[in-house]
């Protein structure tokens, strides 16, 4: 903290493609600096730390949110006291009521105020709510472009009912908590297990098991064989392929799940793993 002389200031859930332009502002001495909401949910906790190179630190929004601009700059003074520059967004607000805006920075700080303009794409203004939107209705190829990676979830290892190995395929199945889920359904997925550097290609299925015992499950078959899972895996979206069903038999449900396969090994063909 003593060498920074650079911060870009926001919440950065997503760490998606609006951020990085404030990222790509910092010298090689800068910071972010995160303010933690309790409510990120794409890009939760210390999981910021893979879109970054720059160092983070975490502010919570309760011990500043009283502030006043003053307080806030001198707040940040303490912190960094090599500070120089400070990088944010063209609709960064903060303190009480989120009153205050970069104006205010530019009139109490000493220093550079750097104001990003809005980043857009297709059009459109890139924010973390819209991404949550587009992930609710199952548009992962929208989701992914807005945040410039594929948006990924990480979970416990949990048994399974124990049927898909019998009788259908094989599953991790997995409890994942903090990460907004995609909307239920069959997903184009890659899938890492512990703390394997590889990430193979995969069918993943998010939904309440409504063709077998109904309860809810997070499940990833690998397509390029069977593996175990020792505590924890990581599933990365590449494209939906279809909402969840309520099938009459296994055997249907066996039908419905082959072709997902097929699907998902045709369009995860030609990703360089
Ligand atoms: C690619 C894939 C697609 C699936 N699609 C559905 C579905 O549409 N409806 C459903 O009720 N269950 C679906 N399932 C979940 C199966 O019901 C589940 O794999 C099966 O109950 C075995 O679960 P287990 O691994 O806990 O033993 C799907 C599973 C996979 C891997
Ligand atoms: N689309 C964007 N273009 C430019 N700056 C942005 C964009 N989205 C967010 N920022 C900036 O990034 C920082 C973090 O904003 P935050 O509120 O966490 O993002 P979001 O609006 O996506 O939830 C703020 O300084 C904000 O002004």
């Amino acid at each position: 903290m003593n060498k920074t002389t650079t911060i870009s200031i926001g919440g950065f859930d997503g760490m998606h493609i609006g951020h990085q332009a404030l990222f790509d502002k910092l010298d090689d001495k800068g910071t972010i600096v995160v303010i933690e909401t309790g409510y990120a949910n794409l890009t939760p906790d210390r999981f910021r730390e893979r879109y970054t190179t720059h160092r983070i630190v975490y502010l919570k929004l309760d011990d500043i949110r009283h502030l006043d601009a003053k307080g806030f700059v001198n707040l940040l003074k303490v912190k960094f006291p090599k500070l120089k520059k400070i990088v944010v967004g063209y609709d960064f607000h903060f303190g009480k009521d989120r009153k205050y805006s970069y104006d205010d920075l530019k009139n109490i700080f000493k220093g550079e105020v750097v104001v990003v303009e809005e980043v857009k794409h297709n059009n459109d203004s890139v924010h973390s709510h819209k991404i949550r939107a587009k992930l609710q209705i199952g548009d992962i190829k929208g989701a992914n472009e807005f945040l410039g990676h594929n948006y990924m979830v990480v979970g416990k290892r949990i048994d399974g009912q124990g049927l898909g190995s019998k009788e259908l395929f094989a599953t991790i199945n997995l409890d994942v908590k903090d990460f907004l889920l995609p909307k239920e359904g069959v997903y184009a997925t890659l899938t890492r297990i512990d703390d394997e550097e590889h990430y193979h290609p995969s069918v993943s299925f998010i939904g309440h098991r409504v063709s077998t015992d109904g309860t809810f499950a997070v499940e990833s078959h690998i397509l390029d064989g069977e593996l175990t899972c020792k505590d924890k895996a990581e599933i990365s979206f590449v494209d939906f392929i279809r909402n969840n069903e309520k099938f009459d038999s296994i055997q249907e449900l066996k039908e419905a799940i082959k072709k997902d396969i097929a699907k998902a090994g045709k369009e995860l063909k030609f990703l360089q793993l």
